[in-house]
């Protein structure tokens, strides 16, 4: 049996979120796309390692005691001295959240295949990555594609989250990476926004149909926001509704998508009910502000479920 359900390679990021508009205050937290996705799986009870580096500064040793706390396995965290941890804020306005960095050069942008030599990605059954810890740095692109090759080699499953942001790589680019990429994945979550910039369509139909024809084998979700998403495992396409709320801040809210179907899928799931749990699990996190704090935990998603 694996040692560890999922082990996500990427960046984390000191989070500082201006939940008021105009005014000088940021409340302090943590993201970082694929730190996100492993503590909102470890939350529904998955055994998850991280593989990452930090600078040693406080914010790194934040981020330490914050996935020990969340019983995130940190031996594959490396504490670089001569780096920083990277940061990043979000600001709030009528088309949602938008993300800005000060990232460039960071302890995890340093990131090289040796980075993989640990082994933990052979001890798990999911390895999960994203279209953020493909653009970071050409190292950190490197150390991704290397990632697959040791996953698939081990038979460990790949899942792949888009989670595109234009700031950090130019469109042309993002996109052949990411076709590249999402032929090797065993799961892929694209999110309508990141394919729209990709494709060029905002139809839901038409957005699989490219990913198919880009030569993706496993299985899509799509994910649609306050629309929920749509399961195509290659045969049949199933759309499954989202929950309704009232959103403070959708940051997360795909990472937690993420983290909880992964979870889910672990722990059992057909791909049906792990993307249903992963809808209300998701629709839950966008209630509080920030990316971590309003993870939700199994017990919260299992009584909403029940209704
Ligand atoms: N306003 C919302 N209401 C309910 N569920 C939401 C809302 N926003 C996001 N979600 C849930 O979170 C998932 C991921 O959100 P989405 O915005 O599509 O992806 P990403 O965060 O990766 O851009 C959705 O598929 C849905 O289940
Ligand atoms: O942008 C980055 O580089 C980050 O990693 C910061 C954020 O924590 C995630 O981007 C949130 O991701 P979503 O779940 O898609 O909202």
């Amino acid at each position: 049996m694996a040692d560890f359900d999922i082990v996500a390679l990427g960046e984390p990021l000191v989070e500082l979120n201006q939940t008021r508009q105009g005014e000088l205050q940021y409340l302090q937290g943590f993201g970082g796309d694929t730190s996100n996705a492993v503590i909102a799986a470890a939350r529904q009870g998955a055994r998850c390692a991280y593989l990452t580096r930090v600078g040693d500064d406080a914010f790194g040793a934040q981020f330490l005691d914050l996935w020990r706390e969340e019983g995130v396995d940190t031996s594959g965290v490396e504490v670089d001295a001569s780096a920083h941890t990277g940061l990043y804020f979000v600001q709030h306005g009528p088309d949602g959240h938008a993300f800005s960095y000060l990232r460039r050069g960071s302890a995890a942008s340093l990131m090289t295949p040796a980075t993989l030599d640990g082994g933990l990605i052979e001890r798990a059954r999911f390895l999960h990555v994203s279209g953020i810890s493909l653009a970071i740095s050409t190292s950190a692109c490197d150390t991704v594609f290397a990632a697959i090759a040791r996953a698939r080699a081990a038979g460990v499953q790949v899942s792949l989250d888009s989670n595109l942001r234009l700031r950090l790589w130019p469109l042309d680019r993002a996109r052949a990476v990411l076709r590249e990429a999402l032929c090797h994945a065993d799961l892929f979550l694209p999110s309508m926004d990141d394919m729209q910039h990709l494709t060029g369509n905002d139809d839901p139909e038409r957005t699989l149909d490219w990913i198919r024809d880009a030569g993706a084998t496993g299985v899509v979700v799509l994910k649609l926001g306050k629309d929920g998403s749509i399961i195509d495992d290659g045969k049949t396409r199933t759309p499954v509704a989202a929950l309704r709320v009232e959103a403070v801040d959708a940051t997360g809210a795909g990472d937690c998508f993420a983290g909880s179907l992964l979870a889910r899928r672990c722990q059992g799931d057909d791909w049906a009910d792990a993307v249903r749990y992963a809808n209300v699990a998701a629709a839950l996190s966008t209630l509080g502000y920030g990316a971590v704090n309003p993870l939700p935990r199994a017990e919260q998603v299992l009584a909403k479920l029940r209704g």
